[in-house]
């Protein structure tokens, strides 16, 4: 059961208000990323007819259900699903149509059809066009000076390039609404780091359970803070939570480990050395890679089931990348700003550290003047245009 916290929940965001962050989303991002997918791979007509049914359903139409035969139908029964078909995907939880319009996406492109396109994901185009760019290589060379610098600034660097690696989100990407926006106000808006650190001592003994968020510019920096730490002696072992099936875009599944993994140790200089760091610490067992259901739930974590609470519960400290796992973790509800971090995470069963740049309306845990700081300087833009970010610890 979660722990009690004195905190009145406030209320679900829900994808029906013309104008807002999440209606633009349900309305915009999603036909974006149904073209997106049309373009990815050279589909046949059942496919492009199955696109075509579900851009009808998800702009005009309701939610319609899993096929009888779907292997997770009884599980998205269980996730909502039988109290949600039949409606607009306007009117439930934003967060559950979001994630269900993945789970029909992967139905209309045979993702778990028997057949050719049987776990073809449909955004790996994508993710090896951005894991190859230029400007991974560059961040990539970035890490040769940076091995001579003293093991205090790797260790801010390293966080910081996890960190602000969230901003790589490729469907973020495909949203017009989302351009950035200049202003004086401070880029990380909240800052336990501090306390991160001090949860991470170099004792060789600590558990590290980090939930990834997007493959490719995101990933790999998490994979460097993740052998950093273990070379560090802060972490003696690491569980890395990738998402069981391609999801919201840019999602890390195993195969975008892997293709991170020899995308490091295929690097010239230093990154060779942290791939090869993983590469170990994967094959001896110090860093395991967990792709559980829940992770791809429609659901806040305050509902996870008792297995991965359980596993979570004996980590050290875990620590949950991006905004979608932020809007999990605090519940994908229009608190108020102010409303603190540490009640509306009271339930979880252990440390927790949220690092996550600000791309949805989802916020807790911020001073009230940097609040009004925020507000006099963007109006409310700060809240979703990925310029402004958060590192927010529960010991
Ligand atoms: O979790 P991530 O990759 O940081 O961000 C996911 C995201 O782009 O998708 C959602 C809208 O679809 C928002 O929560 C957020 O803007």
């Amino acid at each position: 059961m979660p722990e009690r916290s004195d905190t009145p929940p406030a209320s679900v965001l829900l994808g029906n208000e013309p104008g807002s962050f999440p209606h633009s989303v349900l309305a915009e991002r999603h036909p974006a990323i149904i073209s997106q997918v049309r373009d990815s791979f050279p589909y046949d007509p059942e496919r492009h007819r199955a696109l075509d049914a579900l851009l009808a359903s998800c702009t005009k139409g309701v939610i319609e259900p899993l096929p009888a035969d779907a292997h997770d139908r009884d599980r998205w029964a269980a996730w909502g699903a039988e109290a949600y078909t039949g409606r607009s995907w306007f009117d439930v939880p934003w967060l559950w149509s979001e994630s269900f319009f993945y789970r029909q996406l992967l139905e209309a492109v045979g993702y778990f059809t028997p057949g050719p396109w049987l776990g073809i994901d449909p955004f790996r185009p994508s993710k090896l066009a951005e894991l190859n760019a230029p400007e991974t290589d560059e961040e990539l060379a970035a890490l040769d000076p940076l091995a001579e610098r003293p093991t205090d600034e790797q260790d801010r660097a390293l966080l910081h390039g996890s960190l602000w690696g969230n901003r790589a989100d490729l469907g973020f990407r495909l949203s017009a609404a989302q351009a950035a926006t200049a202003s004086d106000t401070p880029p990380l808006v909240s800052d336990d780091s501090e306390t991160l650190w001090s949860l991470l001592p170099p004792s060789g003994t600590a558990t590290l359970c980090l939930i990834a968020d997007n493959a490719g510019r995101e990933l790999i920096p998490d994979l460097l803070l993740i052998a950093h730490l273990l070379t560090q002696g802060r972490i003696g072992r690491a569980v890395l939570h990738i998402k069981p099936y391609p999801y919201y875009v840019s999602d890390a599944t195993h195969a975008d480990v892997l293709d991170a993994l020899r995308r490091l140790t295929s690097a010239p200089g230093a990154a060779a050395d942290y791939g090869r760091t993983l590469w170990s610490a994967i094959t001896d067992g110090r860093l395991a890679v967990r792709a559980h259901p829940f992770s791809s739930a429609p659901l806040p974590y305050a509902e996870m089931p008792a297995d991965l609470r359980g596993e979570l519960a004996t980590a050290t400290l875990t620590v949950l990348k991006g905004d979608l796992n932020y809007r999990r973790l605090v519940g994908d509800r229009l608190w108020p700003p102010t409303t603190p971090f540490l009640d509306v995470t009271a339930y979880f069963p252990g440390s927790v550290a949220a690092l996550r740049t600000l791309k949805s309306d989802v916020i807790t845990g911020l001073d009230a003047r940097t609040e009004a700081a925020l507000v006099a300087a963007e109006g409310q833009k700060w809240r979703t245009g990925g310029t402004h970010a958060l590192i927010q610890v529960r010991g």
